[in-house]
């Protein structure tokens, strides 16, 4: 009963600590059946009046050492309880690391990131309960009654087997409250999870729900799931003290029976004063282990159903998995990306990218064009590995993308987005991802190429603290800052989707310039709704409905007078109409 195999094996360093906290343990059972013969002894030989000083002084001598030893041996049980339950966290944490480290990005996308962060923090601590604490009391609280039995059975058979027979009321009790529990905690743990979910999905839409005013209903919505969840965790309480109480009255109550057997064994005479002490004292400790087992029983419980939720996540089948035969991407420079009749679909009624043919040549820029929805970041996402196409096929210089092995291609290929991310910490730590062992003037260089090392110097240096997210920096110098980074990775490729989105023209042409200064040596991609942006490409490809429909260059699609003349055309006109000035 609630021995999961599984966990246990998936934590193979605490079987022998569990096994070392049980012998302390039965070691301090042992102290405690030497103290309570040498405390009977002790008040027979006064009841029968023929104790004596020297008796007396050996009595005392062997009590302080019985007592001596259930301390040590309890200390020493301790130790090892921790011992058993120390590398939980960090296996656990580890293994659920890998897996999403091992999952394509679409598919960890697609995980709860709070359901994520309550298992791997409140679940993963329980399971730490689980080892250090149930296992090793699950065990000794079948040794200990054994042990008892196998003693006490010199002195009367029949008490010792009034006291084993009670014994299993406790165990017997448990397994009835895990079936309740089971169904219980299953609710409880999909409730909390909701919540969880909900609480950081409103948090992160704060602002949002201030501008429409809409935060109220929302905080109506996550006090009604707050209630859901208060109730929950009233009816999983009233269910663990209900449970403590049984147990309570089975163990107090199985050892009343236990001494009221004693005490009609000696007053029908066939037990000495010795013997009814010896009961009277090591009856309860028949039941205490049980008892205890009951208490951590309930968080073991928890645990159970976190490593269940665990496991779940763990065996998710991954959607994508690199090929042993994986090849290194080492080419520098010089990539040039061929796409042949690539398909992918998100869903079975609609092509997002629908048979492209075409290719990216080095040392030029190649923007993609396109209405919304036509298929521009989808093909970025296939480009980058993201996703992969169910037809057709991208290739990097003749090798098929899907063959490279992910780090090197990751070396080679670089992507700059609209939404990249800052973390909080230092801002030499942000430039450092993209090259580990780059010097600090290496990092100035980067900077100054995107504008931004007089801002950095002024503002405390390479060790300027940067908020999640760079929330203390604007849009313009978060973008420019990415740049920099992905300049200090020296990537071959650079694929900029939307890079220059939603900032102010002053960074918007601080960026632009350098990626036409990048197209000398580098492999250029841009992805952009402005059309502005285009004019200078070496290469056009306008999609719509994830075909392409037409390409050239700027001045050769103006001619066409098709989807990009018309693209165009409007755009300038909508400019127009809000500057008021003349458009490119
Ligand atoms: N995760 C997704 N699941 C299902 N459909 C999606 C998903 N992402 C995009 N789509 C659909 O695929 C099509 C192409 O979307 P995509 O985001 O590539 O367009 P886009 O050209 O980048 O648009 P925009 O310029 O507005 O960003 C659209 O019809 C879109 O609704």
């Amino acid at each position: 009963m609630m021995i999961d195999k599984r966990l246990i094996n998936t934590v193979e360093d605490s079987k022998k600590w569990i096994a070392a906290t049980v012998l302390w343990n039965w070691l301090a059972l042992v102290g405690s059946i030497v103290t309570a013969v040498t405390f009977a002894w002790c008040l027979h030989q006064a009841f029968e009046q023929t104790l004596s000083l020297t008796s007396a002084v050996i009595f005392f001598i062997v009590l302080v050492a019985a007592l001596s030893l259930r301390v040590f041996a309890g200390k020493m049980a301790g130790k090892a309880s921790y011992y058993a339950s120390t590398h939980v966290k960090h296996k656990l944490r580890t293994l659920i690391y890998q897996k999403l480290a091992s999952m394509p990005l679409n598919q960890v996308n697609q995980q709860s990131t709070s359901s994520l962060v309550q298992i791997a923090s409140e679940g993963v601590e329980q399971i730490e309960i689980y080892f250090g604490r149930y296992l090793p009391q699950l065990f000794y609280s079948l040794l200990a009654p054994l042990t008892l039995f196998l003693f006490l059975v010199f002195f009367s058979a029949p008490t010792a087997l009034v006291l084993l027979v009670c014994v299993p009321l406790i165990p017997i009790s448990i397994i009835a409250v895990n079936k309740i529990a089971k169904r219980l905690l299953a609710k409880y743990w999909a409730i909390y999870v909701g919540l969880g979910s909900s609480f950081l999905d409103n948090l992160q839409g704060l602002v949002t729900l201030k501008i429409y005013q809409d935060d109220d209903y929302k905080a109506k919505q996550m006090d009604i799931e707050a209630e859901h969840f208060r109730k929950i965790t009233m009816k999983v309480l009233t269910m663990q003290l209900n449970s403590v109480s049984l147990m309570d009255l089975l163990a107090y109550g199985g050892a009343a029976i236990g001494i009221l057997t004693a005490l009609l064994q000696f007053q029908a005479g066939h037990l000495t004063v010795f013997a009814v002490i010896l009961f009277i004292l090591l009856s309860s400790e028949f039941f205490i282990p049980l008892r205890l087992l009951g208490s951590f029983f309930h968080v073991a419980m928890n645990g159970k159903a976190a490593s269940d939720k665990i496991f779940t996540l763990l065996d998710t089948p991954i959607t994508q998995t690199q090929a042993e035969s994986a090849v290194n991407f080492d080419e520098k420079n010089n990539i040039q990306i061929t796409l042949q009749n690539l398909h992918f679909a998100y869903s079975a009624e609609k092509n997002a990218i629908n048979g492209l043919n075409l290719t990216i040549h080095p040392h030029q820029l190649t923007v993609f064009v396109g209405k919304s929805g036509c298929g521009k970041s989808t093909l970025v996402s296939l480009l980058m590995g993201f996703n992969h196409a169910q037809q057709g096929q991208i290739l990097f210089n003749g090798k098929n993308s899907s063959d490279l092995h992910r780090t090197s291609f990751y070396q080679q290929i670089c992507l700059v987005s609209h939404s990249s991310y800052i973390f909080k910490g230092s801002l030499r730590e942000n430039m450092l991802m993209a090259q580990i062992n780059a010097s600090d003037e290496q990092i100035y260089q980067a900077l100054s190429q995107v504008n931004l090392a007089d801002f950095v110097r002024e503002n405390g240096g390479l060790d300027m603290p940067l908020l999640s997210r760079g929330n203390n920096l604007s849009g313009g110098q978060i973008q420019r800052l990415a740049l920099a980074r992905a300049l200090l990775h020296d990537a071959s490729c650079y694929i900029f989707d939307e890079a220059t989105s939603n900032i102010d023209v002053e960074s918007e042409e601080i960026i632009l310039q350098f990626i036409h200064q990048l197209k000398a040596e580098k492999t250029i991609v841009m992805i952009s709704h402005r059309l502005a942006n285009a004019v200078q490409a070496d290469k056009i490809y306008v999609l719509d409905n994830g075909q392409l429909v037409e390409q050239g260059t700027h001045s050769q699609l103006m001619e066409k007078q098709g989807l990009y003349t018309e693209m165009f055309n409007q755009q300038k006109a909508l400019e127009n109409i809000r500057t008021g000035a003349n458009y490119a």
